[in-house]
């Protein structure tokens, strides 16, 4: 028999790891030379927002889609902030640093998956917000998995 895979969110740690990661992530980047100005004006629960984002995509309960508006809601944060590509990566090295300030799991399986969701989230957002980008408006929050290296249980 095979044992029940859980979802990236559960083995995360759920809704309060995911939040633990956000808190600290948005530490660092708004004291950070290269992205803090872009966050500037930031929303005091954009943290906790963010957080309701991952779980949903992780596999968790569907949070952003219920209380803020979806995939067209986050889309909208991004557009016209013409993010750079040095940007795009200090904003996935802060990630990594707050991931292992907070104890984020650091298996392999689950940093490699949880890494690819990164790597493609944050290359679209960079492209959807140069100026005169045309993303599609609707879309469906994406729904990560493991892809082919499910997380080792013994
Ligand atoms: C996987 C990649 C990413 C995800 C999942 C993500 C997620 C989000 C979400 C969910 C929001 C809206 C939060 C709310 O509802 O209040 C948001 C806003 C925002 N994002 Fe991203 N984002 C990503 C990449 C990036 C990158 C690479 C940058 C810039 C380097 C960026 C800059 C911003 C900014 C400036 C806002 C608006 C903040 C504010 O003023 O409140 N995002 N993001």
């Amino acid at each position: 028999m095979t044992a029940e895979v859980p979802t990236m969110y559960e083995w995360a740690g759920g809704a309060e790891a995911l939040e633990r990661l956000t808190e600290r992530f948005y530490q660092l980047v708004t004291a950070d030379e290269v992205v803090g100005p872009l966050f500037a004006h930031m929303d005091p629960g954009h943290p906790a927002h963010v957080a309701m984002w991952l779980g949903e995509v992780f596999g968790g309960p569907a949070r952003y889609t219920a209380e803020r508006g979806g995939y067209p809601a986050m889309l909208g944060q991004h557009l016209g902030k013409s993010i750079t590509e040095r940007q795009r990566r200090r904003w996935v090295d802060l990630l990594v640093d707050a991931a292992d300030d907070v104890g984020l799991p650091d298996d392999p399986e689950f940093r490699a998956a949880f890494m690819g969701y990164i790597e493609w989230g944050t290359r679209l957002a960079l492209s959807n917000s140069q100026p005169g980008a045309t993303p599609p408006r609707e879309a469906p929050v994406p729904h990560w998995g493991w892809g082919v290296a499910p997380p080792y249980q013994g």
